[in-house]
C-alpha cells in the first residue's frame, strides 16, 4: 500500500534517531535525559523553574503522538528561554519545530520586536504548534516556513541576519544546516545544536547508524573550526553552543 505524505514525513523526520531515543527511554532515563541517574534528574527538575500550563498542555498533546520523544524536555526548554533572553536576538531561526515546544520557549525569550523563523517539513505537526503559539500570545513573533529546511535557508540572502539559531532536525543534514547558517549569523551570534551525544553512541566506535556517523563527523568539524568558540553541555541528549567569533582565532 502506498505511504501517505504524513507517513513519509514521519519516516524522514525520525530516521536514525528514533531507535536510539527509545533505547534511552527503555533504560529508565526518561526522554532525552540519558546521562543522569533518575534521582539526580528529579532533583534537577524540582529545583528548576517549572513549565507553565501552556507548555504542559502542549507536552500532553504531543505525548499522544508516536513521535512524542522528539520534543525537547522541559529543562531544555527553560534553558532555551533563559539563553534567548540573555542574547536578546533581533532575529532567531529554528530548524526542526515539530509541535512547537522549543519554538515557544525561544519566542518567550525574544526582546520586543524580535522575530523567530521556524523551519519544518510537517504541516501536520506544526499545525499543533500554531495552536499553542496562539494560546501563548507569541504567534505575531513567529514566521513558519514549511519545506526542506536546507531549501528554505538557501533562499535567504547570504548576509549576517541571525543572532541565534537552534538546530534540531534530521541529524544527517546538520553539517549542511551549519554551512548554510554560518554566513547568515551575525558576529557573536550563537548556534545551539541538539542531540550531539546521540545517547552516548558518539563514543561507541562501531555504530554505523547514519545519524550517529553524521553527528560524530559534525562534532569533529565544529571542534576544529577556528571561526567559532564551542562548548558541549550534557543537557538532555547533549547540546552544543557555538559562538561565531567576530574574527577567526580571537577566542575572547
Ligand atoms: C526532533 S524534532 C524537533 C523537535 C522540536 N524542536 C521540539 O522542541 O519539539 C525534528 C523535526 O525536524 C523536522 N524535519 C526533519 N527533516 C527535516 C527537513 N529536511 N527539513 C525541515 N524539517 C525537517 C521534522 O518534521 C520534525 O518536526
Amino acid at each position: 500500500m502506498a505511504k501517505s505524505p504524513a507517513q513519509k514525513i514521519r519516516e524522514v523526520a525520525t530516521t536514525g534517531v528514533g531507535t536510539l531515543r527509545r533505547e534511552g527511554a527503555k533504560n529508565g532515563k526518561g526522554l532525552k535525559s540519558a546521562y543522569l541517574a533518575d534521582p539526580i534528574h528529579s532533583y534537577l527538575t524540582e529545583h528548576s523553574s517549572p513549565p507553565d500550563p501552556i507548555l504542559d498542555a502542549l507536552s500532553a498533546v504531543t505525548a499522544t503522538l508516536p513521535e512524542a520523544e522528539m520534543q525537547v524536555p522541559a529543562e531544555q526548554g527553560t534553558f532555551l528561554t533563559i539563553l534567548t533572553a540573555s542574547i536578546a536576538p533581533r532575529r532567531a531561526v529554528e530548524i526542526g519545530t515539530f509541535t512547537g515546544y522549543s519554538a515557544l520557549c525561544i519566542a518567550r525569550g525574544l526582546p520586543p520586536g524580535g522575530r523567530l523563523l521556524c523551519l519544518d517539513i510537517s504541516a501536520e505537526w506544526t499545525s499543533i504548534a500554531r495552536q499553542y503559539w496562539a494560546r501563548a500570545g507569541v504567534s505575531d513573533h513567529i514566521d513558519l516556513a514549511l519545506g526542506p529546511a536546507a531549501d528554505s535557508l538557501g533562499m535567504l540572502p547570504e548576509e549576517p541576519t541571525f543572532d541565534l539559531a537552534f538546530i534540531d532536525a534530521d541529524k544527517t543534514s546538520y553539517r549542511r544546516y551549519y554551512e548554510l547558517l554560518f554566513p547568515r549569523m551575525n558576529p557573536n551570534g550563537v548556534i545551539i545544536v541538539d542531540n550531539v551525544l546521540q545517547y552516548g553512541h558518539v563514543v561507541r566506535s562501531h555504530s554505523d547508524n547514519p545519524a550517529v556517523v553524521a553527528v560524530k563527523q559534525f562534532n569533529e568539524l565544529l571542534a576544529g573550526d577556528s571561526r567559532v568558540q564551542v562548548v558541549m553541555l550534557p543537557i538532555a541528549d547533549g547540546l552544543t553552543i557555538v559562538r561565531k567569533l567576530p574574527s577567526p582565532r580571537t577566542p575572547v
